[in-house]
């Protein structure tokens, strides 16, 4: 295979992108009305309007052919097969088996990974049902009402943004609260909140060796013991979930108490595993189940539809042009819904720590942009906030506006105000404003010339800025699964094409190592010559205000 910027279709492509440069996506809307009809794809209840975007139908053929020469469709049948895509860390790789209901098998290695995955499924099943009942008692007897889950990264970021998303579907039997950050106040001030005794401390890492984590859980065994409980009472406040059981058991977790996972589930890809048990306990297992299956309709319509209706494909393609031809840095995440606000941090890691890369599958270097940096915030809030830089700053920064069209417990009037501000933003950055009508504008206004000429510079707006328009009826379990779903494999998908591994993440792990030896070097057990003259004077400063005084 050619590489990819010698490819014929990265020319076209290139071609392609000199011609669009000159137009403007107004001018597009003006002389073409069905614009939108055709620009647009739904499905699993979610539907895009990408018409919003600096493309024409011959662009939109070449970023198709463009996925398709690279082999997309035969990179993702490997995924799905259970291939050894992970070709740094020798694994497969197979979130999607974890909510396949298709009742066929999912083979790894030569064996089924099925009967395991269900198996589980029917563990979460039960455990909530036994916590939900009151059935599972803490020591003194009291019936559990509060689950501190800790975690951290893809052992957090999917559980506590997912029951966030999902709060009008919390169940009243539990309140379940997130620590992540070894920072000592989380923790701290959520255990100074919770009776040990109806208090279940559910601690996620599939590695089992994660320091924060880890950390957290040893403060809140400390906590508890200290509180009165005694070491014989864990098994009924402790559990955890974890591909390392031996380290689980080590640490003190009883056998039966740990919800496995596998080495083919990657961190950012397991709330569908029992990582997601937190979702279970605060949503119910009907709802938790309902997110599975929303993902598995979105497996099931990436494997089979064309790449024109097809969503994940289509927004990673989008993506791709903007990156790589216009030289985008940044893609901006614009849930307009209160309850989704968490969506940019979570599709954040998904993309940034899969996609945030520089060396292809090979090891060879890359020369062209990789992922892109994934941020954003709730609408309406950033509108008064950083919406301007996206309006009027320099380069391209494309964004996904989401939006439920029907929202539980709500005025009328804010939801309409909501969707209007949301439509109006993607309107304003597609449209602008010329200096023309600025100017006319300034008319009768008392201004000399070349005040009113300056005064319309400052409020020209360019337009031309894309969007997606991503809008569903209402964000049920089901649909927020097939959004997550859509975003993984939009992720994969450009994955393919930059000819990277989506799924290892070596780029966060001299940081855990160095952090270990600071942490020596602060408790006094390094050489100072182990560090640079500016990280040992960091510690320095460090230890000098923590000496006993
Ligand atoms: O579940 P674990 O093994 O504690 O890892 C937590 C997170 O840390 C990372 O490995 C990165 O440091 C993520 O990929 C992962 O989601």
């Amino acid at each position: 295979m050619t590489t990819l910027t010698e490819s014929a279709q990265w020319q076209t492509l290139e071609s392609l992108a000199q011609l669009v440069k000159k137009e403007h996506m107004r001018n597009w809307f003006a002389g073409d009305e069905n614009r939108a009809a055709e620009m647009n794809a739904e499905a699993c209840g979610i539907y895009i309007d990408f018409s919003k975007n600096r493309v024409t139908k011959d662009v939109l053929k070449a970023l198709f052919d463009l996925a398709d020469e690279r082999g997309v469709a035969q990179h993702r049948d490997a995924m799905f097969n259970g291939d050894i895509i992970n070709n740094t860390e020798g694994r497969a790789v197979l979130h999607t088996a974890l909510r396949n209901f298709s009742g066929q098998s999912v083979m790894v290695d030569g064996e089924d990974v099925m009967p395991e995955v269900l198996a589980t499924l029917e563990k979460i099943e039960a455990f909530t049902h036994s916590i939900h009942s009151g059935e599972h008692k803490g020591y003194t007897g009291k019936a559990i009402k509060h689950i501190v889950a800790i975690g951290i990264g893809g052992s957090f970021l999917g559980p506590k943004i997912m029951t966030e998303a999902l709060k009008p579907y919390q169940q009243d039997a539990v309140k379940v609260h997130f620590v992540a950050n070894v920072d000592g106040c989380h923790i701290t001030d959520v255990l100074a909140e919770m009776d040990h005794e109806d208090t279940l401390i559910v601690m996620s890492s599939k590695s089992f060796s994660t320091q924060e984590t880890l950390q957290n859980t040893l403060t809140a065994k400390d906590w508890f013991l200290k509180q009165g409980g005694k070491q014989e009472d864990i098994a009924k406040h402790f559990v955890a979930v974890s591909s390392n059981v031996k380290a689980a058991t080590e640490f003190g977790i009883a056998e039966e108490n740990i919800f496995p996972m596998w080495d083919w589930v990657g961190g950012r890809y397991s709330l569908w595993s029992a990582i997601g048990l937190p979702i279970s306990l605060c949503l119910g297992f009907a709802n938790f189940k309902g997110l599975l299956e929303g993902a598995f309709a979105m497996d099931e319509h990436f494997k089979s539809a064309p790449n024109e209706q097809n969503l994940p494909v289509i927004l990673a393609v989008l993506g791709i042009w903007y990156r790589n031809f216009f030289g985008a840095q940044s893609h901006v995440m614009l849930p307009y819904y209160h309850y989704l606000r968490g969506l940019p941090a979570y599709v954040q890691q998904l993309d940034m720590e899969s996609n945030g890369k520089m060396v292809t599958q090979d090891g060879d270097a890359i020369g062209y942009e990789t992922g892109p940096i994934i941020w954003g915030s709730e609408g309406t809030n950033g509108q008064h906030s950083f919406h301007q830089l996206i309006h009027q700053g320099h380069g391209v920064i494309p964004a996904d506006f989401l939006l439920p069209l029907n929202v539980p417990n709500q005025d009328d009037t804010h939801h309409a105000m909501l969707a209007s501000n949301c439509f109006g933003q993607a309107q304003a950055l597609m449209q602008g404003k010329s200096f023309d009508d600025c100017y006319a504008d300034l008319a009768d206004k008392g201004l000399d010339e070349a005040e009113r000429k300056r005064l319309a510079q400052h409020k020209t707006m360019p337009g031309n800025k894309p969007s997606n328009t991503i809008l569903f009826e209402k964000l049920d379990p089901f649909t927020l699964g097939a959004l997550v779903a859509m975003y993984e494999h939009k992720v994969f998908v450009q994955g393919v094409i930059w000819q990277l591994n989506s799924f290892d993440q070596w780029g966060v792990e001299l940081g855990k190592v160095l952090g270990n030896q600071v942490l020596a070097g602060i408790q006094g057990n390094t050489e100072a010559e182990t560090f640079d003259s500016s990280t040992q004077d960091l510690i320095n400063r460090f230890k000098q205000a923590n000496a006993p005084k």
